[in-house]
């Protein structure tokens, strides 16, 4: 276990900029989770972290040893640092049966023979699967092959465990099954662990820390209901959360914020905010409401409905948002919505919760 430290991380690959300005502090032990929408920088910073790209600029230590110093072009190379990579491909030895698989790294680290078979063994059962040790990799299924993948990549003891998609290869149910033996696996582990997906619920049910990351840039680290209960930013709220939060454009008059001409909170002094934030389950469609709604799509969850349409009619510019309804509601009909009397949050003209 270590600590990760990640400060002023920068990559320029030529005159394209993948990672801005990253800084993160990682407990020792934490599984944190790099989560954004494609191109936003998260492979990439997992790369320098395991030590197959360098940054341009910024500083890693895992502890107090330093890994990467981009300021003078300093990276410790991967089979230095003490840590495990688990990627979306298996990519295992096709020509070595499952437990030969899992010894390689030990073998290569100067094990004993008696203490790699009793790790092996270990991490078999760990992964639940001991009865597949002496088939070959062809002879096991995809979710299989993943655990072994995983196995092996734990099996050394590493301080640090690196995941990169690893489960986008896996149809929806091995997804759920490998994402539950993944957070078992870790709590057993406790290798500090970073996460790289766009998927929420991957992030949502694995992190113990979430880094919301956008254009290179985190926009909020925090535990996951922290980001969930206070999202620091309008991004943040739009991406976390099913559904993510109702958000709402309008301008600042005359100490309101107005949403389509209608006064819907009060500003804060010295604030010019650009959009309110709405918990889902607090909008109502109502006949009576405030904003027209279109809607376009109902969908049934845990006993509610999703409700997905446009606020605004006509002309007007629309905004498309999620709301929870108890009833289902029916696409092409038109309704309004009902806000409560204040917003959960207002955001300014950057996207920063004011
Ligand atoms: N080797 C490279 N050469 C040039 N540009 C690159 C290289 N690797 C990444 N980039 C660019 O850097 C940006 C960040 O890429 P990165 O792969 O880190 O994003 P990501 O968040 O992991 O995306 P995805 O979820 O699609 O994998 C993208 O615009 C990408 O095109």
């Amino acid at each position: 276990m270590t600590t990760i430290s990640i400060q002023g991380l920068g990559k320029r690959f030529g005159t394209s900029v993948a990672v801005r300005d990253v800084s993160l502090e990682v407990p020792s032990g934490a599984f944190v989770v790099l989560l954004g929408p494609s191109g936003c920088g998260k492979t990439t910073t997992l790369r320098m972290l395991a030590g197959l790209d360098e940054p341009t600029s910024g500083v890693i230590r895992f502890g107090d040893r330093v890994v990467a110093d981009g300021g003078s072009a300093y990276s410790l190379p991967p089979e230095k640092r003490h840590l495990g990579m688990v990627f979306q491909s298996y990519a295992l030895w096709p020509h070595m049966t499952v437990r030969q698989n899992i010894e390689w790294p030990l073998s290569v680290a100067g094990w004993s023979r008696s203490e790699r078979t009793a790790r092996v063994d270990e991490v078999l059962a760990s992964l639940e699967i001991t009865q597949l040790a002496d088939r070959s990799p062809a002879q096991v299924s995809g979710g299989q092959q993943q655990r072994v993948a995983i196995a092996r990549t734990i099996a050394p003891r590493p301080e640090v465990v690196l995941f990169d998609e690893p489960l986008s290869n896996l149809d929806a149910r091995l997804r759920v099954e490998t994402r539950a033996e993944l957070g078992r696996v870790h709590r057993e582990n406790d290798a500090t662990s970073v996460y790289v997906t766009h998927d929420q619920v991957e992030a949502l049910s694995l992190a113990t820390h979430i880094a919301v990351m956008k254009d290179g840039l985190v926009e909020q680290f925090g535990a996951p209901s922290e980001l969930l209960e206070r999202p620091a930013t309008a991004f943040v709220a739009s991406f976390l959360g099913s559904p993510p939060a109702v958000l709402l454009s309008g301008h600042a008059d005359a100490g309101s914020f107005v949403h389509r001409g209608v006064p819907i909170a009060a500003v804060p002094a010295g604030t010019s905010p650009a959009q309110a934030m709405y918990r889902p389950q607090d909008v109502r469609l109502d006949p009576e409401g405030t904003f027209a709604f279109e809607i376009l799509e109902s969908t049934p969850a845990a006993g509610m409905h999703l409700v997905t349409g446009y606020v605004g009619s006509g002309q007007e510019e629309r905004e498309r948002v999620t709301v929870v309804s108890d009833r289902p509601a029916v696409p092409g009909d038109a309704t309004r919505l009902r806000l409560p009397d204040a917003p959960a949050a207002l955001f300014g003209q950057e996207g920063g919760r004011l």
